[in-house]
């Protein structure tokens, strides 16, 4: 695989993986910050919550004070019922739309909800019902009943509650001390309440308590008690705001240190002689103002709740911002890197690559491009450029030698005189022809030719003119020869012509072509004047058995000697004689 190849396939998987990875650790981070948005609404739910449950607590007094009203009833009591009715179903028209409004459903919370309401619905009819008749003939276990489905009102939320508070909890641990600390102020607002409602029956009858009353109050009592306890613990040990503190100390002072001794007097009335100095709605006037302390409290310890839910939001917050933050710029990051690598290294190593097998095919007119920075690549382009520099000059060597070797060559092939070929030179070219012809059957014809007297025009008009008279002639045997014929010198005054495609009669004819063209030759002598020449010329025809030129030459110089024996300036073959007419 090409390294350019390998290198997108591993920057996809690489970058494919980091996505992926960031993406889920983003997605993750996310979602917990969806989730603690969802733990931190549960918690202002609760707040609505408690606040509508209180509500329905607090209908209970005026409810209380109808009840102990004789018909016709006093108007002011029962506009005061209807003020609390409007107050609860308020609180819980605003406890539903927030839970319907949850960015996460809350079902453990609705139901208990929907439930409450129709229990509210439920003790408002009996309320209403018992309050229609005379005082004289409303029952105890009547009032008590109607009563009692008040508290069952309060009882139908816990499990809401409890879901709420459950969901905060798991995502602001920091958070769960006020959250419970604020329960069991709403727990003992509730059991606060429902020890006032045990004084109803007898306040209304104006009879002493009831054994059932007695019992109650003796247990509602302890309960309440038990929750200052764990309040106290709560709000001590673990929570040191200001603001917790001081309401601790107001429910102190005004439950604990006002409203429950005026419980006590009245109690102890109640357990001897029922001549009480308050009626229901005189007692609701003494004792409820003093239990809003304990929502206050309750409040505050909400409040509280609710700021360490919001400190936690905040940092799972900022740990989502910094991941997606990181994630973004990891893989700018890895794209930078990869880009990087991509155009410092891939690319550039790929066109080096093209270079060198460039230079090492000879192909040395590429540029060799100037590196743009100054690391370990422009080292390597550097020391390409002097390879190509190196290899130019290696490749004009070559072409030298080459060209002397091919001159050299040429020189022991050529006769220096005529520029034909030589002896050498001649054998070289005649054994591929006469290979190639035998080969496919065709006739090859040699001619050998002798120039007749020669070493009198030598000794009569120098050297010099004998070597211009074998120039004319070799000129003149190649004007005269087919393309494709070898002429050659083979010695002295000696040529040669191979005449391949030819008969041996068709040679002997052109043999005598040649012949006539000497004898016609005139070559003007430097003292003045015109110097003839002739030649004998022996003719024999290539045999298929002849394995080398050598064995043709030879048998064509004997058909040259003929020539000459028989008085020259004639062509002598095996078969024939031409001669000057
Ligand atoms: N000028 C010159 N003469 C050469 C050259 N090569 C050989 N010769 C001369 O050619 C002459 C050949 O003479 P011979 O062999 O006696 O033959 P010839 O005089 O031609 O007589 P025949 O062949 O019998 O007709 C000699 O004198 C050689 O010196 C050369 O390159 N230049």
């Amino acid at each position: 695989m090409r390294l350019q190849h390998l290198f997108f396939l591993i920057s996809l998987l690489l970058s494919l993986t980091v996505i992926s990875m960031t993406a889920g650790s983003v997605r993750g981070a996310w979602d917990d910050v969806s989730k603690a948005r969802g733990s931190l609404e549960a918690i202002e739910h609760l707040q609505v919550l408690l606040v509508a449950a209180e509500m329905a607590s607090r209908e209970r007094g005026p409810a209380n004070g109808v009840l102990g009203d004789d018909l016709p009833g006093d108007p002011a009591k029962r506009a005061r019922l209807k003020t609390a009715r409007d107050r609860t179903d308020k609180a819980f028209s605003t406890l539903q739309g927030a839970l319907d409004r949850a960015s996460m459903p809350q079902p453990g919370a609705s139901r208990p909800v929907s439930q409450a309401l129709a229990q509210l619905i439920r003790a408002r009819a009996a309320i209403d019902l018992t309050a229609s008749r005379p005082r004289s003939a409303r029952g105890a276990d009547e009032i008590r009943g109607a009563v009692s489905q008040m508290f069952g009102v309060i009882d139908t939320l816990g499990p809401a509650i409890i879901t709420l508070t459950n969901e905060a909890q798991t995502t602001y641990p920091s958070a769960a001390n006020a959250l419970i600390a604020a329960r069991l102020a709403a727990d003992l607002r509730e059991y606060a309440g429902q020890l006032g409602s045990q004084f109803t029956v007898a306040l209304t009858t104006r009879q002493p308590l009831g054994a059932a009353e007695r019992v109650a109050i003796e247990r509602l009592r302890g309960r309440v008690e038990l929750l200052r306890k764990q309040l106290l613990e709560r709000t001590a040990t673990n929570s040191d705001r200001a603001a917790v503190q001081a309401a601790m100390a107001s429910m102190q002072d005004h439950y604990f240190a006002s409203a429950i001794p005026f419980v006590e007097a009245q109690t102890a009335t109640g357990l001897h002689s029922g001549h009480y100095d308050v009626d229901t709605a005189g007692f609701a006037a003494r004792y409820v103002p003093d239990m809003d302390a304990i929502v206050s409290l309750r409040d505050v310890l909400i409040n509280e709740a609710l700021v360490d839910a919001q400190a936690g939001l905040d940092k799972i917050h900022t740990k989502a911002r910094w991941m997606a933050g990181g994630g973004l710029a990891t893989i700018a990051l890895l794209a930078l890197t990869l880009w990087m690598i991509h155009r410092r290294v891939v690319r550039p190593l790929g066109r080096t690559a093209q270079l060198i097998s460039a230079i090492a095919q000879g192909r040395l007119d590429l540029d060799v491009p100037r590196p743009k920075y100054r690391d370990e690549l422009a080292e390597v382009l550097e020391a390409i450029a002097v390879l190509r520099q190196h290899s130019e000059a290696r490749l004009v060597l070559e072409e030298e030698r080459q060209r002397l070797v091919d001159q050299l060559r040429d020189q022991s092939n050529t006769d220096f005189l005529t520029g034909l070929p030589n002896r050498r030179g001649f054998f070289e070219l005649a054994e591929h022809d006469l290979t190639t012809m035998h080969r496919h059957g065709h006739p090859v014809t040699l001619a050998i030719f002798d120039l007749d007297h020669f070493k009198q025009i030598n000794d009569t008009h120098g050297h010099t003119v004998g070597d211009s008279v074998l120039v004319e002639v070799a000129a003149l045997c190649c004007q005269h020869s087919r393309s494709g014929d070898v002429v050659a010198r083979y010695g002295g005054e000696e040529f040669l012509v191979l005449m391949p495609y030819c008969t041996l009669e068709d040679g002997a004819l052109q043999a005598d072509r040649l012949r006539r063209h000497i004898e016609a030759m005139r070559i003007p002598l430097p003292e003045g004047g015109e110097l003839h020449i002739t030649a004998s010329f022996g003719v024999e025809q290539c045999l298929p058995g002849d394995p080398t030129i050598h064995g043709v030459i030879s048998r064509a110089d004997e058909r040259l000697y003929a020539a000459k024996s028989s008085g020259r300036n004639r062509v002598v073959s095996s078969d024939t004689t031409l001669q000057a007419s």
